[in-house]
């Protein structure tokens, strides 16, 4: 039996999030999360997928000829196999980046890859399965982001931030306004009043595909 993994979907646009915003990436999603962010705009994940080989899954990659990857879901770090997935996407050439939401270990993962690290706030109502360990774990090549939800979120991922440093251990700190609880406007002028090192994402894909899955 050659090792698996459960997959919702696997397709090429353009990243919509994080310091490659723009960029023409493969998106690997994985199924399954053992969270319920209030605001998940990827709730389709949870369940279903289908199982694929890792040889398959690299072979698919390979065909959209990409330069970046983005492994997602879903909670991509739940399934165990994910890590050696990591490993061979890097050990093609791409550059490899992870979202995680930082409720399980990161110190797997291939240092190659970029560790999208997601703290999750009050507003996300999953704010207790933060792992703070995997803060101490962020180096220069991995990013934070804070999905906010409200004025009480955003003053709390300004004391996260002060108080762990994190625009000094990561290489990217962003700002993401929760689509449909708080207006990006609204985010970004908190941002220039505080002059926070810290950069606003808007999720560019919402913006050109609306909410579609696969885009
Ligand atoms: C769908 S999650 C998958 C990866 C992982 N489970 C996580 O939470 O990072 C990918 C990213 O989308 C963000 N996201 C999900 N729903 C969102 C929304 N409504 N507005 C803004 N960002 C959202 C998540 O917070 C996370 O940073
Ligand atoms: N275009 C596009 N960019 C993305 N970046 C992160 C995504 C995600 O769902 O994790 C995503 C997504 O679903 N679509
Ligand atoms: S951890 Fe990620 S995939 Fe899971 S519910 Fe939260 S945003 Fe959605
Ligand atoms: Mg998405």
């Amino acid at each position: 039996m050659q090792d698996t993994l459960r997959i919702t979907e696997v397709f090429y646009s353009l990243q919509g999030e994080t310091r490659t915003a723009g960029l023409p990436t493969v998106f690997v999603r994985l199924t399954g999360c053992p969270l319920r962010c209030q605001y998940c705009d990827s709730a389709y994940a949870f369940s279903g997928g289908t199982l694929r080989t890792l040889d398959d899954l690299l072979e698919q990659v390979a065909g959209f000829r990409p330069r970046y990857v983005c492994v997602t879901g879903g909670e991509p770090l739940a399934q165990p196999n994910v890590i050696p997935l990591l490993k061979q996407l890097c050990d093609a050439g791409y550059e490899v980046s992870l979202e995680t939401s930082g409720a399980l270990d990161i110190s797997p993962v291939d240092p190659r890859v970029s560790r999208v690290l997601d703290l999750k706030t009050p507003g996300s109502k999953e704010a207790h399965r933060n792992r703070y360990e995997n803060v101490e774990l962020l180096t220069p090549n991995d990013q934070v982001k804070f999905v906010i939800c409200s004025r009480e979120d955003y003053d709390w991922a300004v004391s996260k931030l002060i108080q762990y440093g994190l625009d000094r251990r990561a290489g990217e700190v962003l700002f993401s306004p929760s689509h449909h609880d708080l207006n990006a406007r609204e985010l970004a002028d908190w941002v220039v009043a505080d002059n926070l090192p810290v950069r606003l994402q808007l999720q560019l894909h919402k913006y050109l595909w609306n909410d579609e899955p696969g885009r």
